[in-house]
């Protein structure tokens, strides 16, 4: 793991060159990953488009005076879910907005005609009720949380996860990307990143690439990551994920990241992040998604036959054959993973809620039998 002068001083123009950069984290990556990249195969439950924040850069979230503004209800969440079982998906994604009930009356309608009066308890039932009546395992994306909201939502997730975004707290500054928004200070972000860590819980996360941040953030950024990894050993995976500017919110006249500056990113994160970490950046953001290899990525992430992504809902899912084919181009094989990766799955693993461990069990064989079955591969 390099230090954080280096790290700052790995930036583009005065920084080493990216080809030297890519091949030292690749070979880093090699060596504990080895010749495989991989995915989760998900459907995604958007439980809430309703939120208390507004991101700048945000078009998930609906105003209430949208008619689009909505909770799934209970058949909703199952449709999709069944849905997904039957295309052998294994995740399911429960991504939504955070306590839209404090700030809109909309919201607080809609969740006591749903017998609720806070999301976080739809969303402990709505879980549930996917381990009760299918196969899948959720993973739960909600945002900030609580030590007492994260206690409670364990047993009924497999893995949790929550954007860091940036450390950066001029971005809450009025004019960037998270002014108004209360769940993304900093401190809120921080915290549940290390409760988390205190409750044993596996735990994604990751940064936003093109914010308004400067090099040096992003690296405090990461390093921030690492030392609640380093106190904990919780956090299974760290995204690169790059802004992209939509028409009609506040930042739809940013510039995009280039790819340069991702690869640079993805290549300095991982040098900076424990190994055991897995890097990941989504194919459906960049055309080239190919060239993420190269940087050093092992992960996909979630990719879905069923469903869209509904948080960059204009950018298609590749198919999952064309990533297999770039990553065999590279030399790499492409299996299929859990939402749990395999350093936390032990049966009466501390990770895992007892009720979970028989399901995850049988996924992994599952699992193990398709990518044998399909990729001709090594088994996870
Ligand atoms: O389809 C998406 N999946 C997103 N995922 C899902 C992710 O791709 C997979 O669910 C995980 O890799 C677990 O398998 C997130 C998960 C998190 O915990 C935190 C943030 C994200 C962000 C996205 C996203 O923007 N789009
Ligand atoms: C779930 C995660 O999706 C990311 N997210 C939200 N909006 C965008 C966008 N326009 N471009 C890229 N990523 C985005 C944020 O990082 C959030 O935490
Ligand atoms: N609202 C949560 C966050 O921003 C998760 C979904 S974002 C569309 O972290
Ligand atoms: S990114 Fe998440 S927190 Fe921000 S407005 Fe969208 S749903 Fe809300």
């Amino acid at each position: 793991m390099i230090s954080v002068a280096e790290a700052k001083s790995y930036k583009f123009v005065t920084g080493p060159d990216l080809f030297s950069l890519c091949q030292l984290s690749s070979q880093v990556r090699d060596e504990c990953w080895g010749k495989q990249l991989t995915y989760s195969k998900k459907v995604f439950i958007p439980l809430t488009n309703m939120c208390r924040d507004s991101c700048g850069y945000c078009t998930f979230v609906q105003s209430p005076d949208s008619p689009n503004a909505n909770y799934m209800t209970p058949e909703e969440v199952l449709k999709t879910a069944y849905e997904g079982e039957a295309l052998a998906c294994k995740e399911a994604l429960f991504s939504l907005g955070e306590r839209p009930e404090e700030r809109h009356q909309l919201a607080r309608d809609k969740l006591a005609a749903l017998g609720y009066s806070d999301t976080l308890d739809y969303l402990h039932d709505q879980c549930e009720s996917v381990l009760t009546h299918t196969s899948l395992l959720p993973h739960i994306n909600a945002g900030a949380l609580s030590y007492e909201e994260l206690k409670k939502l364990k047993p009924v997730a497999a893995s949790m996860g929550m954007m860091l975004e940036n450390v950066s707290v001029d971005l809450l500054r009025k004019g960037q990307a998270h002014h108004a928004c209360p769940d993304k200070t900093p401190k809120r972000r921080l915290d549940t990143i290390e409760q988390a860590g205190r409750l044993d819980i596996a735990f994604t996360t990751g940064i936003l690439i093109g914010i308004g941040e400067t090099w040096e953030d992003r690296v405090d950024s990461l390093m921030a990551i690492r030392e609640r990894h380093l106190s904990y050993g919780h956090i299974q995976e760290v995204i690169i994920q790059n802004f992209r500017a939509k028409p009609g919110t506040a930042m739809a006249g940013c510039q995009e990241p280039d790819l340069d500056d991702m690869k640079r990113t993805i290549a300095v994160a991982r040098l900076i992040l424990p190994h055991d970490i897995s890097i990941q950046a989504p194919p459906n953001l960049e055309v080239d998604y190919g060239s993420y290899i190269s940087a050093g990525i092992n992960d996909w992430g979630g990719i879905s036959p069923l469903t869209k992504d509904f948080i960059n809902p204009e950018r298609a899912w590749p198919q999952i054959e064309s990533v297999a084919k770039a990553c065999q181009g590279l030399g790499y094989d492409l299996n299929e993973r859990l939402t749990i990766y395999s350093r936390f799955q032990q049966q009466e693993s501390r990770y895992l809620d007892s009720n979970l461990t028989q399901k995850v069990a049988s996924l992994i064989h599952r699992n193990a039998a398709e990518n044998i079955g399909i990729h001709g591969g090594a088994a996870l």
